[in-house]
């Protein structure tokens, strides 16, 4: 978020970003970023600081950085602190926002403050704070759902307007999902999206959740946790379905090659983008996309970010079939239902003996992969991407 906070201030200082729909979301901040000095008293200003803590709707980061920034103004004068590291992208922010306002006296900062608590007051239904990202609460259970019926236990990411992005509270409820599908009575197990996307990969926010231990912690801990949601993969032991109902992205694409059985609508795209996140594979997928589609096709996705459509990606062998949107859970759940009244000792055992030889190696690629991704993190590429992609999310 390099600045972007300044930017942004500066820009609407000089009526470049006075669209309609900004002046109507965020009046006070057209009419009192650039106004004349008003005297608010101290009283006011106490008063709008407990105000704001009653607020009920959300007025998004913008309104937030705004707020701490008047706020530090108005309490401590001008910005004087140290910047925060690069990595720290929300101190970074909060920094970036109150330095924007450069000498800004004291009073009119308390002015400003009051004034845009007054006009959020107005319209408010949900609490606002600036919430550092690791006190945040993830998403809970319901981000993901997990039905068995018929002999199939399924799978079903529930996060349909972030098109089901994969927060870290996923990977552990996905992980715990598929260690009792693993051992229940159900004979295949399903993984599908709700909506219109199957997956758009890892959660781009999980970035900004810095732990007390820093971006070095956060890095390492992710590289953990990323060994081993993809070892449930690995070891999963009875046929695993994916049900792709939709565009793919990211891990989501990736750990296709430890499924058995990958049904795609015709809708399904296959995307994975990892130089331009400055990322690199995971999933094993720097071994079994090659495996599957020779080096050169594999290149094209892992390296260059190529998009595939679903009948492309069937013929690279990534997909098995692919079905017409408009009959695809039709046809799929049909012939999912047939295969689930095989016997499931027999299925379990075929399955063991057609990926047991390839395990060892699995695990290995996927420590290794794990590794490299930690140190990619941590790099200047990856981390522009980020705050490229929270950017333009925060409409910064
Ligand atoms: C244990 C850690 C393991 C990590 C392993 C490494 C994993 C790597 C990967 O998975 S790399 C891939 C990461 N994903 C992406 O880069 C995709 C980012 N998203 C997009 O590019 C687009 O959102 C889209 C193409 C998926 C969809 O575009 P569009 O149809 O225009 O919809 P919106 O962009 O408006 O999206 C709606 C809503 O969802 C939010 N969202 C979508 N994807 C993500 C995501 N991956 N992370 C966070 N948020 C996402 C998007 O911001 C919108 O939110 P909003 O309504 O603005 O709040």
């Amino acid at each position: 978020m390099a600045g972007v906070a300044g930017r942004l201030a500066r820009l609407r200082c000089s009526g470049a970003l006075s669209s309609p729909l900004q002046v109507t979301r965020f009046p006070a901040l057209q009419l009192h970023l650039c106004g004349p000095a008003m005297r608010a008293s101290q009283k006011d200003f106490e008063n709008a600081t407990n105000q704001v803590k009653l607020l009920k709707k959300d007025p998004g980061n913008e309104v937030k950085l705004k707020l701490y920034a008047l706020y530090k103004q108005a309490t401590e004068g001008p910005c004087n602190v140290p910047k925060p590291g690069v990595l720290d992208f929300i101190n970074k922010a909060k920094w970036d926002a109150w330095n924007a306002l450069g000498s800004l006296p004291k009073e009119t900062a308390r002015h400003n403050y009051v004034d845009l608590v007054a006009s959020l007051s107005a319209s408010s239904e949900s609490s606002i704070q600036v919430t550092p990202a690791a006190d945040r609460k993830q998403p809970g259970s319901d981000a993901l759902v997990v039905t068995s019926q018929d002999g199939i236990t399924t799978i079903t990411l529930n996060r349909p307007d972030k098109k089901n992005a994969l927060t870290t509270q996923m990977y552990h409820d996905i992980m715990l999902a598929l260690e009792a599908a693993g051992k229940d009575d159900s004979a295949i197990t399903v993984l599908t999206g709700n909506g219109d996307y199957y997956c758009s990969g890892n959660d781009l926010t999980n970035f900004t959740d810095i732990p007390p231990g820093g971006v070095e912690e956060k890095a390492r801990s992710g590289a953990v946790l990323l060994r081993d949601f993809v070892d449930c993969f690995i070891d999963f032991p009875k046929p695993l379905v994916a049900v792709v109902n939709g565009p793919a992205v990211g891990i989501s694409v990736t750990i296709l090659g430890l499924f058995d059985i990958v049904y795609a609508t015709d809708r399904a795209t296959f995307h994975t983008p990892f130089s331009h996140l400055g990322q690199s594979p995971e999933g094993c997928s720097s071994y079994t996309f090659p495996k599957m589609m020779g080096p050169s096709k594999a290149t094209e996705m892992l390296v260059f970010g190529k998009k595939l459509t679903a009948r492309e990606a069937c013929t690279q062998g990534l997909v098995t079939e692919v079905f017409p949107d408009s009959t695809f859970q039709k046809e799929v759940w049909v012939r999912l239902k047939a295969y689930s009244k095989l016997p499931p000792n027999a299925m379990r055992i075929s399955k063991q003996v057609i990926r047991n030889t390839e395990k060892e190696k699995l695990h290995a690629i996927n420590a290794e992969e794990s590794n490299i991704l930690r140190e990619r993190w941590l790099s200047d590429e990856c981390m522009n991407a980020v705050v490229s992609f929270l950017s333009k999310k925060a409409k910064l």
